[in-house]
């Protein structure tokens, strides 16, 4: 078992002191791309770092609630997860579409919000749009992302692409979600915060932690700072990379990208009570 990393920050101290005093009263929520799974290429090809399933399985039993909070769609992230058909992930929650989705491993019930008319909209103007960037456009139903990662210039095409695809959102009633070279139009409404805020009151957590990796998780570490101000201990993680600055200044515990965050959610785990036998 390795030693837990002390956070930089008192509230962040008195969040973790608070979970591990009481798991039972706890919530532990995570992003998914770029903090439970390493940051690949192809956005199909992600899959949970080998340590982040068994990390949060042996969570599961130990403190109240489990929860993905992602920008995926909730479909699409238990499925690259592998999160269903998982006996000790029988209580998590998954969050999908920046909280406008929901999954429930209990039930395996998906509740979805209708479609937007503005992705249907935006996704006839893209390609025009997109010209010779060489983005790529994930299709995710009700939300279209446009990555630069794969492009000849990826920062290039990024800032390129910024000004035209925030007009066209402008145009649509979308949202311009800005991420790492990923540039995603979204249906306005919801974000990580009121998702992670709404899931706390539900299962009257008294501590949480939260851990993000990306510019969409700012709305989360902003609910947090919220939460502690009613009560609620607050823990702000940060799977560290290079390529986000703005999240790691407003975490209280920044660790080494999703490899890191395995680790400590494991860490986390082996200092709780197992669960009890019935
Ligand atoms: O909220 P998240 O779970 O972090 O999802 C945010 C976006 O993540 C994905 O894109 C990112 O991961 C890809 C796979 O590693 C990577 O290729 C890309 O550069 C990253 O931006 C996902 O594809 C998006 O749909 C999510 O919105």
């Amino acid at each position: 078992m390795g030693s837990l990393p002390v956070p930089t920050t008192d509230a962040g101290r008195a969040g973790l002191a608070a979970l591990l005093r009481s798991p039972e009263r706890a919530l532990i929520a995570a992003d998914f791309d770029g903090t439970l799974a390493p940051i690949v290429p192809d956005p199909e090809q992600a899959r949970p770092h080998p340590g982040a399933v068994p990390a949060l399985a042996a969570l599961a039993g130990r403190v109240a609630a489990v929860a993905i909070v992602t920008g995926r769609p909730a479909e699409v992230a238990v499925r690259l997860g592998g999160f269903a058909g998982h006996p000790e992930l029988a209580g998590l929650v998954v969050l999908g579409a920046y909280g406008a989705e929901r999954w429930e491993a209990a039930t395996g019930r998906l509740t979805t919000p209708p479609p937007h008319a503005g992705v249907a909209a935006a996704r006839e103007e893209l390609p025009g749009l997109l010209g010779g960037s060489g983005a790529s456009v994930e299709d995710k139903g009700n939300a279209l992302a446009v990555h630069t990662r794969r492009a000849p210039d990826p920062a290039g095409a990024f800032a390129a692409l910024r000004a035209p695809m925030t007009d066209l959102a402008a145009r649509h009633g979308l949202t311009l979600e800005p991420g790492r070279f990923v540039l995603e139009l979204r249906p306005p409404g919801m974000d990580k915060g009121a998702a992670l805020t709404a899931l706390v009151r539900e299962t009257g957590a008294e501590a949480l932690l939260y851990a993000g990796d990306d510019l969409g998780d700012l709305a989360a570490f902003e609910a947090v700072a919220g939460l502690r101000e009613s009560g609620v201990a607050g823990l702000r993680v940060c799977s560290g990379s290079a390529e986000v600055a703005e999240l790691a200044s407003a975490a209280d515990l920044t660790v080494d990208g999703p490899g890191g965050v395995a680790a400590l959610l494991t860490d986390l785990a082996a200092r709780l009570p197992p669960p009890s036998a019935d």
